[in-house]
C-alpha cells in the first residue's frame, strides 16, 4: 500500500500528505532506479522553469536532480522536521521499490527544505519528484516514481532556458539603516551579558523583468560556486556552503561555518586577509559557539565524534569563511523516538532528517544560547525567514541523506514568479561593528544577486 492524499492534492497532480496521516493507495506506487549513460551536465537535464516542480542538490557536478511531483508531505510547527521524517518511513514503507543500481541517491529520494522559525507560515515540505538524475563517482542512474512498474521511458526535451531580464532590487523588512541600529541594539545586549552571539539576517526584495527561469539560477550559481551545494526545493533556491548534516553508511558528518571575511579579488591580498581571518579573535569567538552548538546536538546521537583542533579557512568566490568539518559515527542502537523501522533496519539509528531536527538551528544561523538569540533575533529583524537559514537537502529510503543549511538562497514568490526574497545574515558577537556587519551581509548576497542578473 501506498501513501495517498488525506486532503485534496493540489492541482499539478501530486499526492499531498499533510504530516503524519498517510492514507493507503489501491495500486502502489513504484519507485525504480536503473543505470543510465552519463547524462553530462544535471542541471541541463531539467525540463521546465517552474520552481515549484523543479528539484535540485548538486555540487561539483554530482548530486540529484529531479522534477515532477508524486508525492507530497508538508508539516507545520515546531515539530515540523520530526514529522516529516515520521512520515517519511510510513510513505517510504508503502512504496514498492525496485533499485538496480544501489548506491547513495538511488531508490525513492525526497527533496525537503523547512522554515528557520517552529511557528512560521512557512512549515516544511518534503516531496518526492517523479523522477531523478543523479551522479555520483562515475556512475549515473534515473528514478521514476510512478503507478506504472514499466522501465523508464528516455528523458523529455528541456524547454530553453530564459533569464530574468532586469532585475531591480529594494529593502526588504528593514532599510540598511535600520538594520545596522538594529544589530547595534543587539550588540549592546550582548555586551550588557544577555547573551552571547545573535545571527541577525536581513532581506532584499527582487522584481525581474521575465518570470524567474530557476534553472538560469541554478546554473550560474553551479558554475559560480562549484564548491556550494546549489539546490531548489519547492521555489527555495541557493548555493549554500554549508552542511548541517550528511548521514551515510552510519557516519555522520558536518560542515560548520561562522566567521566571514570579505575577498577582494586580488590573490595576495585575500591570503593577508584569510590569515587575519584565521586570527581574528572575534570571528574565532563566533565560530566556537557554532561549533559547540552542533557537538552538543550530535553528541546524543553518536558513539564517538571527531572535531578538529582549529578550524580551517573555506575560500569562496565572494567571502572566506572560518570552517570546521565535525564527523561522528552514528549510534545504531540509539532508538531516537521518530526513527521508524524502515530507517533503522538492524539498528542504523536515527535518520538523516532526525538528525537535521537535533541540530537545528545551529549557532551559525541562530546564536547562543540557542533559546535567547532565536527569540532576539525574531524581534529584532522583523520579519518571518521563512525557509531561509532552515535544512534543505534529501533523504533516501533508508534515512542516509544530506541536509544543508538554506544560505545564499532567495524564495520565488507562491504567487508572483517576477518576485522573490534574498536573505543574508551574519553572526553578531560582543566586539561586532554593525557598518562591517552590513558590509558582511551584502558580500552574502552577492551569489544570488550575480545569478540574477544584478
Ligand atoms: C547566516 C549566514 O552565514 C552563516 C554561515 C557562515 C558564516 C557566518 C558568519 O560569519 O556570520 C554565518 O554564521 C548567511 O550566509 O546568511
Amino acid at each position: 500500500m501506498t501513501a495517498m492524499p488525506t486532503e485534496t492534492p493540489r492541482r499539478t497532480g501530486a499526492s499531498a500528505i499533510h504530516a503524519v496521516a498517510p492514507s493507503p493507495r489501491e495500486t502502489p506506487l513504484v519507485a525504480r532506479t536503473v543505470a543510465i549513460p552519463d547524462p553530462g551536465d544535471l542541471l541541463a537535464l531539467l525540463p521546465a522553469p517552474d520552481a515549484a516542480a523543479t528539484f535540485s542538490w548538486v555540487r561539483r557536478g554530482e548530486g540529484l536532480v529531479g522534477w515532477g511531483r508524486a508525492i507530497r508531505i508538508e508539516t507545520s510547527g515546531p515539530g515540523r522536521i520530526r514529522d516529516a521524517d515520521v512520515a517519511w518511513a510510513r510513505t517510504v514503507a508503502e512504496l514498492e521499490i525496485v533499485d538496480e543500481v544501489g548506491v547513495p541517491g538511488t531508490g525513492p529520494v525526497a527533496f525537503g527544505s523547512f522554515s528557520f522559525a517552529p511557528g512560521s507560515a512557512a512549515g516544511g515540505v518534503l516531496v518526492v519528484p517523479e523522477v531523478v538524475v543523479g551522479r555520483r563517482d562515475g556512475v549515473a542512474w534515473m528514478t521514476t516514481v510512478s503507478p506504472s512498474a514499466g522501465r523508464p521511458g528516455p528523458l523529455p526535451a528541456p524547454e530553453p532556458v530564459t533569464a530574468p531580464g532586469v532585475a531591480t532590487f529594494a529593502d526588504g523588512a528593514l532599510a540598511s539603516a535600520d538594520w545596522v541600529a538594529a544589530v547595534a541594539d543587539v550588540v549592546r545586549r550582548i555586551r550588557a551579558g544577555e547573551v552571547s552571539k545573535v545571527v541577525m539576517a536581513r532581506d532584499v526584495v527582487v522584481r525581474t523583468e521575465r518570470p524567474v527561469d530557476v534553472r538560469h539560477l541554478l546554473g550560474r550559481l553551479a558554475t559560480s560556486y562549484p564548491g556550494c551545494w546549489t539546490f531548489s526545493v519547492d521555489r527555495l533556491v541557493g548555493a549554500t556552503p554549508e552542511l548541517l548534516v550528511r548521514r551515510e553508511k552510519g557516519l555522520a558528518a558536518s560542515r560548520v561555518l561562522a566567521g566571514t571575511i570579505r575577498r577582494t579579488g586580488d590573490d595576495a591580498d585575500d591570503l593577508r586577509r584569510a590569515a587575519q581571518l584565521a586570527r581574528s579573535s572575534k570571528d574565532l569567538e563566533e565560530h566556537e559557539l557554532a561549533v559547540a552548538s552542533l557537538v552538543r546536538g550530535l553528541r546524543p546521537y553518536c558513539a564517538s565524534i571527531n572535531v578538529p583542533d582549529a578550524p580551517f579557512v573555506l575560500h569562496l568566490p565572494n567571502v572566506m569563511h572560518l570552517a570546521t568539518d565535525v564527523t561522528g559515527v552514528v549510534d545504531g542502537t540509539f532508538g531516537h523516538p521518530s526513527t521508524f523501522p524502515a530507517h533503522s533496519p538492524g539498528g542504523r539509528g536515527p535518520s538523516s532528517l532526525a538528525l537535521a531536527a537535533a541540530l537545528h538551528p545551529t549557532a551559525a544561523v541562530g546564536g547562543t544560547p540557542t533559546p535567547v538569540a532565536t527569540a532576539i533575533l525574531a524581534e529584532a529583524e522583523r520579519m518571518d525567514r521563512g525557509r531561509y537559514a532552515g535544512p534543505v537537502g534529501w533523504i533516501g529510503s533508508d534515512g542516509d541523506g544530506e541536509w544543508g543549511i538554506g544560505l545564499r538562497s532567495g524564495e520565488i514568490s507562491p504567487t508572483d514568479a517576477h518576485a522573490m526574497r534574498l536573505f543574508a545574515g551574519c553572526g553578531v558577537v560582543a566586539a561586532s561593528d554593525p557598518e562591517a556587519e552590513l558590509a558582511e551581509s551584502e558580500a552574502k548576497l552577492r551569489p544570488m544577486r550575480e545569478a540574477l542578473g544584478g
